[in-house]
């Protein structure tokens, strides 16, 4: 019979062969496939561990809070490509997810507290966010995803030191299968050349295609930088009337500089920053006003009680801190209880600050450009801002005033004061603050403005414009 017979048979084994082959692979895949969702399981478990029943101080580190988003957005989005269609929609429809802009927000505000407080990318890298915080190692993978978001957004100056620091760790890193190296390199070649250093960003080209000889890009990059070199020198030849060729020409030499091994790359932070924003971060790293002794001696602590019988009986601890312009704290004005009900009304007076989470430098009053600014609430400008602190902050988050150099520490349960404008209704421009970046910890706060209307009695106008 035909079907049994040898030749059909042998034939029909290749076919076995081939099944065979084919399951294997599925197998191999599917097995890959379930790894990769039992890493983030075991990832994310972990994490949980960590936060539950912890959440105000696991969440008040930046790291840790930054990391916790990017779970839910960017390595949600990988893993939800492994599982079965409507597997990610029944989750989406019944749970709220956070959004890639919360994921791009969250890792802009690292990089902004990396500048701000000037912190060091390997110290951050490993943890260490300040001597009493730490949060875990970041994985070479974790560094390079955060140069992503930098590279994406144009910001070479992060993209390179996250690069660099993603080398780093690849190179430390037992399991180096979780990102691929000529990734890394790629990126930080291109930025390392946009910041200004094309001899290096050559160096790790070559580096590039040592591991990919064919890898398209670098190779067009090569050509690329190396006519930039070529045609520097010449010019600088040109000018100079000098005839040497020089060492940067020599492909042979620069490739003998391994990128990651410590190679001095100017890395600049782009200079478009304004003058005011420079002082801002300087006084937001201060811990402090500082004033000269003498303004320092005019300012006071005292008990006040305006005369008001309730206040006669428990005064209010009135802190100077400032003398031009004047700026007061009052402590202990608000209570626990009322702090939990201020917290609960959601409103635009209300602010919770997150990782990075900062207010830039303005005026709380219109400007007279501004006319309209609050004429549809029909009360006039701002006269005065009341600004109550309802958490201490581990970390950063100060109200800093930029023009005068004024520096509050959020305090839970005191509160600021001052006047934006002066007597006669003009701005006064020194009362110019922002509210820097949260470095560990959490900060909420609640405005009081207390505009011009109704307060005719309490402060009359005055004719002299500065009085
Ligand atoms: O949060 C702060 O320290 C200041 C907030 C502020 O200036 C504002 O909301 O207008
Ligand atoms: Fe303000």
């Amino acid at each position: 019979e035909s079907f049994t017979s040898t030749t059909h048979l042998t034939q029909l084994l290749k076919t076995e062969i081939a099944l065979a082959k084919s399951l294997e692979t599925h197998l191999k895949q599917e097995y890959e496939r379930l790894d990769q969702i039992e890493k983030f399981v075991n990832v994310i478990k972990d994490e949980i561990r960590q936060a539950q029943g912890n959440e105000e101080y696991y969440f008040g580190n930046p790291v840790n809070s930054y990391l916790f988003i990017k779970h839910l957005t960017a390595d949600w989005y990988n893993i939800e490509e492994l599982l079965p269609t409507n597997f990610s929609k029944n989750l989406a429809d019944k749970w709220i997810f956070p959004s890639f802009e919360d994921y791009t927000g969250s890792a802009t505000g690292l990089l902004r507290l990396q500048d701000t407080y000037k912190l060091n990318t390997s110290q951050l890298a490993n943890g260490e966010i300040s001597t009493k915080f730490k949060s875990k190692r970041l994985s070479a993978l974790e560094c390079y995803d955060l140069g992503r978001v930098a590279y994406t957004s144009g910001d070479f100056y992060h993209t390179l030191m996250w690069m660099q620091e993603a080398l780093d760790h690849l190179d430390k890193e037992q399991n180096k299968t979780s990102i691929n190296k000529i990734d890394i390199l790629d990126h930080l070649a291109y930025a390392t050349s946009q910041q200004g250093n094309v001899e290096h960003a050559l160096a790790v080209t070559e580096e590039l295609l040592k591991i990919s000889p064919n890898h398209i890009r670098a190779n067009n990059n090569k050509i690329y930088y190396e006519t930039i070199i070529k045609n520097r020198t010449l010019s600088k030849q040109q000018r100079k009337g000098d005839t040497n060729t020089n060492e940067a020409l020599n492909p042979s030499l620069l490739s003998a500089n391994s990128p990651n091994k410590n190679y001095k790359v100017k890395n600049e932070r782009p200079d478009d920053l304004l003058e005011e924003h420079e002082l801002y971060e300087e006084l937001c790293r201060q811990n402090q006003t500082r004033l000269s002794p003498q303004r320092e001696a005019k300012l006071f602590c005292r008990y006040r009680h305006n005369n008001h019988p309730l206040l006669i009986l428990r005064p209010v601890k009135e802190e100077q801190v400032l003398d031009q312009p004047a700026i007061f704290l009052f402590h202990d004005v608000v209570s626990d209880a009322e702090i939990a009900e201020i917290k609960s009304l959601a409103s635009p007076k209300i602010a919770n600050y997150g990782v990075g989470g900062h207010y830039e430098p303005h005026f709380d009053f219109a400007r007279k450009s501004e006319k309209d600014a609050f004429s549809s609430l029909g009360v006039g400008n701002r006269i005065a801002t009341w600004l109550t602190y309802m958490t201490d902050v581990e970390q950063g988050g100060a109200t800093v005033f930029p023009i005068v150099g004024g520096h509050l520490k959020p305090k839970k349960g005191s509160a600021a004061f001052w006047y934006n404008l002066y007597a006669s209704g003009e701005g006064d421009y020194n009362t110019r603050h922002a509210a820097c970046p949260v470095l560990i910890g959490n900060k909420w706060v609640a405005n009081k403005w207390i505009h011009e209307r109704g307060q005719e009695f309490r402060r009359p106008c005055s004719l002299d414009p500065m009085a």
